[in-house]
């Protein structure tokens, strides 16, 4: 099937969609009037140089930036429709349903299991402990992790090696089922087989999430991804479909940050 061009941030039907986003911290804005649309079924990356604002934006998918003080939102942000902003959205529940994996893997200090388990407790997805015993062996098979650790569920998270570990983040995303999971930099702290697992993973998971993730590198998001969003001095410079801003961007700037002259 031929790609098309994402369609404009007001159309309705997409997962989520971001109308003039700004953000600051404290006096400094970090991102101007930023418009996007994020749709299932499909891989999102943010590139961009370092300091555009690719994780700055992605954090307002969830309302990260609630933890830092300075940080002030702007704009309109949708998860099917609703106002994630709204004083009546539940953000325990919209990160729930738009979690989060981390550059640096940070699995709880507890095993293997309650890492999974921990979200789906504390949302009370499980009626019982064969309940939470399917949820935790589904995540781990959903994040590739499975056959590695069946056998020594009760080990410590923290002891995993670094692709592991990653692995297992994502599957404590995946137990609470989400509808969005958002990437910042998954993979820059491991080597490149771990790294090619994370990428394998992420394509398996495109059918079932909508994947955003933040990347510095190109080629990554030109594996991983079906769409790509050039960042640069904290505005959206060119959104579209992989294919084609890697290979007729039509922005100078873009074209500028892929043949790598600056970035
Ligand atoms: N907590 C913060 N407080 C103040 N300024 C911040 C904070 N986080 C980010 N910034 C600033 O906001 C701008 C965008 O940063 P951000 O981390 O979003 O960019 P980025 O494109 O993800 O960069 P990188 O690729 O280096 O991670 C930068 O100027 C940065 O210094």
């Amino acid at each position: 099937m031929t790609e098309t061009a994402p369609a404009p941030a007001n159309d309705t039907g997409h997962k989520m969609s971001a109308k003039n986003v700004n953000v600051f911290y404290g006096s400094t804005q970090a991102i101007r009037d930023v418009s996007i649309d994020i749709d299932m079924d499909h891989v999102t990356a943010f590139i961009g140089p370092s300091g555009c604002g690719k994780s700055t934006f992605l954090r307002t998918l969830n309302r990260m930036n609630d933890t830092v003080a300075s940080a002030r939102v702007e704009g309109d942000i949708r998860l099917d429709g609703e106002d994630i902003y709204s004083p009546s959205m539940d953000v325990v529940q919209l990160r729930a349903r738009v979690g989060m994996v981390f550059q640096k893997p940070n699995p709880f200090p507890k095993s293997i299991y309650e890492n999974v388990a921990y979200g789906p407790r504390i949302h009370g997805l499980a009626a019982s402990k064969a309940d939470m015993d399917g949820i935790v062996e589904r995540s781990l098979k959903r994040a590739g992790l499975w056959e590695e650790v069946k056998d020594r569920l009760s080990d410590s998270g923290t002891a995993l090696s670094g692709g592991q570990q990653q692995r297992l983040c994502i599957a404590r995303a995946i137990a609470v089922d989400p509808e969005v999971i958002l990437m910042d930099e998954p993979c820059s702290a491991l080597d490149p087989i771990a790294t090619a697992k994370i990428e394998e993973l992420i394509h398996e998971l495109r059918g079932r999430y909508a994947i955003v993730i933040v990347t510095h590198n190109m080629q990554q998001a030109a594996r991983v991804s079906q769409r790509t969003a050039f960042f640069h001095l904290g505005t959206l410079v060119e959104y579209g479909v992989t294919d084609d801003i890697f290979t007729n961007p039509r922005q100078e700037r873009t074209k500028d940050y892929i043949t790598g002259r600056y970035g």
